[in-house]
């Protein structure tokens, strides 16, 4: 079979089955396991696929059918032009998360100017993913990942490595604050933040090949914030800020909990689509000496 007709009969395969952006993972697949790039298409497209391929993509189209998401089935995915290797137990880093890295890239940088060794914590650190695109824009700055799977350390630790950072992220199996020691001038997280009651209606690509762990925030889809904002004042360095990714609903009550623990807002960031997504607090004492 010749390579565009390949892309055809899985995008009409994926597309038949309700799959929305059927063209887009069809290519996507396709290219990305026979290494080729987007423009191959145009120029290799009668290029004659070996059977050995055919059989490849198959599997691939099948494991889509079945609702996983197309990086899940590649293994990896890009975050802020990092690779990051994705396993079961890492959550697949979401481009709406690359928000909460810019809000932080200004922040970072002023604190670097400031402070020799500065060093962030990134609580449910997952792939690495907001740790480790911080850590490359950053320098300066050295990393702590924690999470509370070890399947997620494993695969940071190994991002870490793939992308050159191996020597300045370092991580730690905790319950959230449980097991840290020292301060940071950065705590950053990206917390579980879905109601459990919502779970059964997400997507089956979220629900089924994302882990439990890092969707279910709980009842009220707020318990890992009331755990980090009530223990992050013994980890944060004076001047230090501490940033949190939110669900879109999630500004007051999540900026309610960190104001009772002795919190001011600095700022708060929407995604791409304009929902609120990103909130920044300072310490109240800090107020005037921060950013
Ligand atoms: C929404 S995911 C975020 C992953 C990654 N930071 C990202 O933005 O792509 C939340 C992460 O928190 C971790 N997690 C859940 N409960 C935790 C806890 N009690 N202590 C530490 N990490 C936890 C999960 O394993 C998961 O990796």
């Amino acid at each position: 079979m010749r390579l565009a007709q390949l892309v055809a009969q899985c995008k009409a395969r994926l597309a038949e089955a309700g799959i929305a952006d059927a063209a887009f993972d069809a290519r996507m697949l396709v290219l990305s396991l026979l290494g080729l790039e987007t423009k191959d298409l145009l120029i290799k497209g009668d290029q004659e696929i070996a059977a050995a391929d055919v059989a490849r993509i198959e599997g691939a189209i099948r494991r889509r059918l079945a609702r996983e998401p197309v990086h899940r089935i590649l293994g990896e995915r890009e975050f802020r032009n990092l690779r990051l290797k994705l396993s079961p137990g890492t959550l697949e880093p979401r481009p709406d998360t690359e928000v909460l890295v810019e809000a932080l890239l200004p922040l970072g940088q002023e604190i670097a100017q400031r402070v020799s060794s500065p060093r962030l914590l990134d609580l449910g650190t997952g792939t690495g993913a907001i740790a480790l695109a911080l850590l490359h824009e950053l320098p300066q700055f050295t990393g702590l990942g924690v999470d509370i799977s070890t399947d997620a350390l494993e695969t940071a630790k190994v991002n870490a490595d793939l992308n050159g950072m191996g020597q300045r992220f370092t991580t730690l199996e905790s319950w959230w604050f449980e097991h840290v020691t020292g301060r940071f001038d950065i705590i950053v997280s990206n917390p579980p933040y879905i109601e459990t009651g919502v779970i059964p209606q997400l997507e089956p690509e979220v629900r089924m090949f994302d882990p439990h762990l890092a969707l279910d925030g709980g009842k009220d889809g707020l318990d890992a914030y009331r755990n980090i904002a009530s223990a992050a004042g013994d980890h944060l360095e004076h001047g230090g800020i501490i940033a949190v990714e939110i669900g879109y609903d999630q500004k007051q009550t999540v900026t309610a909990i960190f104001i009772s623990c002795g919190y001011t807002l600095e700022c708060a960031v929407r995604d791409y689509g304009g929902n609120d997504r990103v909130l920044v607090f300072v310490r109240k004492s800090d107020d005037s000496a921060t950013v």
